[in-house]
């Protein structure tokens, strides 16, 4: 892998950063061609007047390389930081706009916190949106095994045209409500089969649990997003889950931390195998095998004929081909674990810590499922606004993929600066979501902010005028066709638990301090994490 130097005549800035880095992905040759020819195209110089008027993209703020890399050095402003503590910190720096140096082989990334330039780079976003970041998928499966991937790399790496055929073949699949709702009465019997747990690892009398609930719930997601995307259930729920199952969710787990340690971290593994990087194609191989076991086994399962009448997701991406159909299971594994359960977990705290707003939900779901072993269904889920209303509030105080990203395809003025095609482009959704500007009493879990007005069989006020009017402000599942593919799917996994959870149990937050995260891929909860779970009758 390498970066390629792209020079722009038409608008060279005056402070020396004229040069545009362009990622060349020559782990995947084609993909990498597409990508260049797709944003080539676009380098005839722009010359219209918002453009010649615009300043430089010299003239924007940020620091140098060599700045940058004293902020990380003992002492400096951006040591010991998280990504969100380093954002806020740079924003208070150099404010609204900035721009970054790519360190080790990175690309050039302005950072934006203007819902304005969020939509100007979405518009122009074209059909085959650039969205670059975990690149040890595209190595991995192009050059390290051709033989199972045979050439995809698949929806999270690849670009242009070859990601475009692959998302266009999937999305009726996955993005299709009906087809994903499917799946509600086996994702019913995981949420039931995790409260039965919950309940065996709970303290009667305290009513706190003897495991770590956070851990429990990446077993229900586990469990939860293979039996949609293998048609497998895993037994993580049980006490006596599939060993390979097991084994899985162990490598799954290390995945996760490799991909931050590789993908989004500077690191040098393009250029140079460390050992570290060899572990982590270790992982990969790991996961590769026991994945494609199960789905072999699902084909077996799958050609004995029987009655039913739909076809599953797994089914249907075989149907489109094989290859596909294992590169997608494989990216909805790994991007559909950590994600759902910390948004599943975020929703919850932020629950817990507004009793009144949790008792007004329990309202809706008493409605819903007077009787505690009854079934959900389409029939007595379609209408639960409240719920569905606590879920956008929790990701907008708390959006756990703090910021969108895009490599731009075409010149762009951003808040009055020339920004060149192939820039990297960071959108600061989670700080404009919980900004006053845009969001009345932000700091508030005001779930009635998304409901509409007369839309609650609840007798619930509904309060539209403290949302903002701008959709581009609160994007927790990014936008447009490279939008997350998983939406519908997590949405059905994070109601229907909730539902369960808290028809079973009124939820409180324990510790003394308010949850805390930290940012690897997604911003992730950690540290104390303790509820109090006490039945409902
Ligand atoms: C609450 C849970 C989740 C959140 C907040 C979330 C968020 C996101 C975001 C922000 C993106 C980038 C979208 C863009 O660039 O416009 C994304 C992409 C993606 N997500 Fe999710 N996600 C979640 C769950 C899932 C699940 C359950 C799956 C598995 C089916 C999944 C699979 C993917 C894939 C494959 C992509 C790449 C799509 C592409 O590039 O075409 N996500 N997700």
């Amino acid at each position: 892998m390498m970066w390629k130097i792209v020079k722009k005549s038409a608008q060279l800035p005056s402070s020396g950063h004229q040069l545009c880095f362009v990622r060349v992905f020559s782990v995947g040759g084609k993909v990498g061609q597409q990508t260049q020819l797709e944003i080539a195209g676009n380098l005839s110089a722009r010359s219209d007047e918002k453009w010649t008027q615009a300043k430089t993209y010299g003239e924007m703020p940020g620091p140098s390389s060599l700045k940058m890399i004293s902020y990380f050095m003992p002492g400096g402003a951006l040591r010991n930081t998280n990504l969100i503590q380093m954002n806020r910190r740079m924003r208070e720096m150099y404010g609204d706009i900035y721009r970054l140096p790519g360190l080790m082989g990175k690309p050039n990334v302005v950072f934006t916190y203007n819902p304005q330039d969020f939509e100007t780079t979405y518009r122009h976003e074209g059909v085959w949106p650039i969205r670059i970041g975990l690149e040890s998928f595209s190595y991995y499966r192009k050059v390290k095994r051709p033989d199972v991937f045979g050439g995809i790399g698949g929806l999270v790496s690849e670009q242009g045209k070859s990601w475009a055929d692959i998302r266009n073949k999937v999305n009726p699949v996955l993005m299709k409500v009906q087809n994903v709702r499917q799946n509600l009465p086996q994702l019913d019997q995981i949420a039931k089969e995790f409260i039965d747990k919950l309940e065996t690892l709970r303290n009667p009398e305290t009513h706190t649990l003897q495991a770590n609930f956070h851990e429990e719930l990446k077993n229900w997601a586990f469990e939860s997003i293979s039996f949609v995307a293998l048609n497998t259930r895993m037994g993580l729920l049980s006490d006596q889950p599939d060993p390979n199952a097991a084994r899985l969710a162990k490598h799954m787990g290390e995945f996760f931390n490799y991909s931050f340690k590789y993908d989004v971290q500077p690191s040098i593994w393009p250029f140079y195998k460390t050992s570290g990087f060899k572990k982590f194609l270790e992982t990969y191989d790991n996961i590769t095998e026991i994945t494609t076991n199960y789905i072999e086994t699902a084909m077996q399962r799958f050609e004995i004929k029987d009655d039913r009448k739909t076809k599953s997701v797994l089914e249907q991406l075989l149907e489109l081909n094989k290859q596909v159909a294992v590169v997608m299971v494989m990216d909805m594994l790994m991007a559909g674990i950590d994600t759902t359960s910390s948004a599943c977990l975020t929703i919850l705290y932020h629950l817990a810590n507004n009793p009144s707003k949790q008792d007004q939900l329990r309202r809706e779901i008493l409605r819903i499922l007077p009787d505690p072993k009854g079934s959900l269904t389409d029939d007595n889920t379609k209408n639960m606004p409240y719920l569905r209303a606590c879920i956008k509030e929790g990701l907008r105080i708390t959006s756990i993929t703090p910021g969108n990203f895009r490599i731009t395809t075409k010149d762009l003025v951003l808040s009055g600066y020339q920004v060149p095609a192939g820039t990297g482009v960071l959108m600061g959704v989670l700080e404009l979501s919980n900004s006053d500007e845009y969001f009345a009493q932000s700091a508030d879990f005001l779930p009635e902010r998304w409901l509409k007005t007369g839309s609650t069989p609840d007798g619930v006020q509904a309060c539209p005028e403290a949302r903002s009017r701008n959709p581009f402000v609160y994007l927790p599942f990014g936008f447009g066709p490279r939008t997350c593919i998983g939406k519908r799917i997590a949405e059905l996994e994070i109601e229907t638990l909730l539902v369960r959870l808290l028809r079973s149990y009124k939820v409180s937050w324990l510790p003394e301090t308010p949850m805390q995260y930290e940012s690897t891929i997604i911003l992730a909860p950690c540290g104390d994490i303790r509820f109090k779970l006490e039945p409902v009758d």
